[in-house]
């Protein structure tokens, strides 16, 4: 049996099988076991064949592999990049409003579960930015990733040990999903790299600019073939797919939620849309003036942080706050627990509050920082500025065109499955501004 020995304080125990189990509360702590700046602690990997299968790429990796596929991707992801698929973002936007007007007809109001709408919108923006020359394929991987999460899903909920090795027919359907997905990933990325070599690609979508980091990366450090193999960009593609999808939805959908519970945010927002975009298209720029929707999507991820979870493994014998840790526990880092304590938000934290982030997010809580939606340190979200500047072009569309609240049918329950979601839908009433 392992011994862990000291002071608990803010943490609990679990003992679940011969691995302890610790949950960390504790804001401070939680942001050392994220650091890791002496190595102690270890992502654990995702956990079965399969899983990999799905999801692939820098979650998967450690060390060297992982350092440089991190840089090459981060620069795939700067900022000035992310301008470029801003026709991305509004054109799937435009979409999205299109058809909703159309459902409404000459109606003056039309009830709509939001939720799969935005899932939807989400997948087309990932398809589109990642790969705007080759959308259809893009949008056929979104498909299948999104039936892999649900499967994913259905498996977690009777997780027996080994059970992803079996042939059962959801595994089998999991296989041949993960085949196809790699499949056409091939076929894109060889179309895109024969493009480049005939110098006819443009990289405004992210794979372009992935490429391109990764041959400029490869160049930099004097290697004579690119860093990323062909095998390593489809790992990372898959990956990008499932990361980016559902978390960004699920922030869109509790923004919309929310904002139908408290109208005088949403008019509050909206006023601000308008002043800041008038009629014209919003853009990146326009984007950095938003403070009210920057505050209100930020009190959303507070309240209803997308991954509510996040888990590390210690590496060697490590002491952390009053606690001595042998190697091999499993630390879980409750981000939603941390997000909703009054000791560190104070007795309103239950509330819908935005002015707390009215100076920014060291500034919004007692114990700074304690806000974890993207998580903390190296690993530390790859896509949160890709995720803030869709949504905040999502929503200010949205808010352009129209007012809504709440449906008698809506039901409030947060359930946190792969993501936090609505568990009974989102089903809001929109009205034609
Ligand atoms: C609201 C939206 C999002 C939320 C709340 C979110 C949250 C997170 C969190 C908490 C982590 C850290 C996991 C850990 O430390 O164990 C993470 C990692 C990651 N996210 Fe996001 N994410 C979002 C959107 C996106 C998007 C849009 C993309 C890409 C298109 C993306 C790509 C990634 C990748 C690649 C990692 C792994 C980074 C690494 O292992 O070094 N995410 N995300």
């Amino acid at each position: 049996m392992m011994e862990i020995t000291g002071t608990p304080g803010k943490i609990s125990m679990v003992w679940a099988g011969p691995t302890p189990k610790v949950i960390l509360n504790d804001p401070k702590l939680v942001r050392e076991v994220l650091s890791n700046k002496f190595g102690h602690f270890k992502k654990p990997k995702l956990p079965a064949n399969i899983i990999k299968m799905i999801a692939d790429g820098l979650s998967n990796h450690e060390g060297e592999k992982w350092i440089v596929h991190k840089k090459i991707i981060n620069n795939a992801f700067q900022l000035e990049k992310l301008k470029k698929m801003l026709p991305a973002f509004s054109a799937c936007t435009s979409e999205l409003i299109k058809k909703w007007e159309d459902s409404m007809g000459s109606s003056k109001v039309l009830e709509i579960d939001v939720w799969p709408e935005l899932q939807d919108l989400t997948g087309d923006v990932i398809s589109r930015a990642a790969f705007g020359s080759s959308l259809s394929e893009g949008r056929r991987i979104f498909r299948i990733q999104s039936e892999q999460v649900q499967l994913l899903n259905h498996m977690t909920n009777l997780y027996i040990p080994g059970y992803t090795y079996l042939p059962t027919k959801v595994n089998r359907r999991i296989k041949a999903n993960a085949r196809e997905v790699e499949g056409l990933l091939k076929g894109i990325i060889t179309k895109k790299e024969r493009a480049m070599k005939n110098g006819h690609a443009d990289d405004d979508d992210l794979l372009g600019m992935l490429m391109r980091s990764n041959i400029k990366e490869s160049k930099d450090s004097g290697s004579s073939k690119p860093m990323m193999t062909i095998d390593d960009i489809m790992g990372e593609l898959k990956l990008l797919y499932f990361a980016g999808m559902e978390t960004t939805s699920v922030l869109l959908t509790w923004a919309l939620v929310v904002l139908s519970m408290y109208p005088d945010w949403q008019d509050r927002a909206r006023e601000e849309v308008l002043r800041v975009f008038g009629k014209r298209q919003p853009d990146l720029d326009g984007t950095h003036q938003l403070k009210i929707v920057t505050m209100v999507l930020y009190e959303v991820l507070r309240l209803y942080p997308p991954i509510t979870l996040l888990e590390r493994e210690t590496y060697k014998e490590m002491e952390l706050g009053e606690m001595k840790y042998p190697p091999g526990v499993k630390l879980l880092l409750p981000v939603v627990t941390i997000h909703h304590d009054p000791d560190i938000w104070g007795e309103d934290v239950d509330e819908f509050k935005p002015e707390r982030f009215a100076e920014g997010i060291s500034k919004a809580s007692k114990e700074a920082p304690a806000f974890f939606p993207f998580g903390w340190g190296p690993r530390i979200c790859i896509g949160q500025n890709f995720a803030l500047f869709e949504a905040k072009i999502a929503l200010s569309m949205i808010l352009r065109h129209f007012s809504f609240e709440l449906s008698p049918s809506y039901t409030h329950a947060p359930f946190p499955v792969s993501t936090l979601q609505p568990d009974h839908g989102a089903q809001i009433m929109l009205q034609r501004i």
